[in-house]
């Protein structure tokens, strides 16, 4: 079943990993794509291949989610070649493991502004663009485990994961008026580049994968699902929610 037939849906960091996913995901769902990234041309034209492959539309637009202005710019461009958004995901992030102690300022601050100020720009632009159309829409925050639960060498980075979902709680408020809902997915431990060199210690991957009930790490494909039934009319009456989708590890203590 088709469960984004007609709909336009614009992703943040998706030239790799989860954003890559999830847009391939939604098209194979019948969306029209835009897809946001920072540096990685060939993977943003590569996913760009894919979709159209499908038969649908896709268009790449370069910029780094920390700068204001490359929300204003996604959203007019996006527009510009889909005519409209109807769903945004907001997934760019970033998590450069590094103990408490000796955090350097520019990593904190890095962190900071890709994964929480840049959604804020990011959201918030999307939003405008939903309450023009009149229509209502869907926002969805890849927020994380990582915001219910911390991290020894994530101090910098948890902090933007709780927030995250913390700005969708409240714009779920504020734009609810606007029929536009707002949810946060918290995926657990999905093998990305984010987590490769962190994995590639044997002792902690067997650790964390021992933890999972479904007895796996995950993999961007798993996040598919749960973005689809967000984005889509099936959740129509699901606003400033959450779901975990890590193979059970939140709930595992012993
Ligand atoms: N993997 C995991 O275990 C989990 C991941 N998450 C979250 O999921 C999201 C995606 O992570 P994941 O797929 O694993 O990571 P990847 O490193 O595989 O992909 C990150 C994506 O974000 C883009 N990106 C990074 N910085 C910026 C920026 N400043 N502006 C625009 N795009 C940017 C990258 O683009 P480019 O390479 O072109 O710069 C890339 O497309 C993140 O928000 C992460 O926190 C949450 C829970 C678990
Ligand atoms: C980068 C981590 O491996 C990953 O990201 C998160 O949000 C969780 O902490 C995962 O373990």
């Amino acid at each position: 079943m088709m469960l984004l037939e007609g709909k336009t849906v614009l992703v943040t960091g998706a030239s790799a990993g989860i954003g890559r996913a999830v847009a391939i995901g939604c098209a194979r769902h019948g969306a029209d794509i835009a897809l946001n990234f920072a540096r990685d041309v060939a993977g943003a034209e590569s996913a760009v291949a894919e979709i159209e492959a499908l038969g649908r539309k896709a268009v790449a637009i370069q910029g780094d989610v920390a700068d204001p202005e490359t929300a204003r710019d996604f959203i007019d461009k996006a527009v510009a070649v889909l005519g409209r958004v109807d769903v945004f995901v907001n997934n760019a992030g970033i998590c450069p493991f590094h103990a408490f102690l000796d955090m350097p300022v520019e990593t904190f601050e890095r962190t900071m502004r890709v994964n929480l100020h840049g959604a804020y720009y990011m959201v918030q632009a999307a939003a405008n663009q939903m309450v023009k159309q009149g229509d209502g829409g869907s926002i969805i925050a890849m927020s994380s485990i990582s915001a219910l639960v911390g991290g020894e060498y994530q101090t910098h980075y948890t902090p933007t994961k709780a927030g995250l979902h913390s700005l969708m709680q409240s714009v779920a408020i504020a734009l609810g008026k606007h029929g536009i809902r707002c949810n946060s997915l918290f995926p657990g431990t999905i093998l990305t580049d984010i987590n490769k060199d962190d994995l590639a210690d044997e002792a902690k991957r067997s650790y964390m994968e021992k933890r999972i009930p479904l007895g796996r790490l995950g993999k961007p494909d798993d996040l598919v699902g749960p973005t689809v039934f967000l984005a889509s009319d099936l959740a129509q009456y699901v606003t400033g929610a959450s779901l975990l989708v890590d193979g059970g590890m939140y709930v595992n203590l012993q």
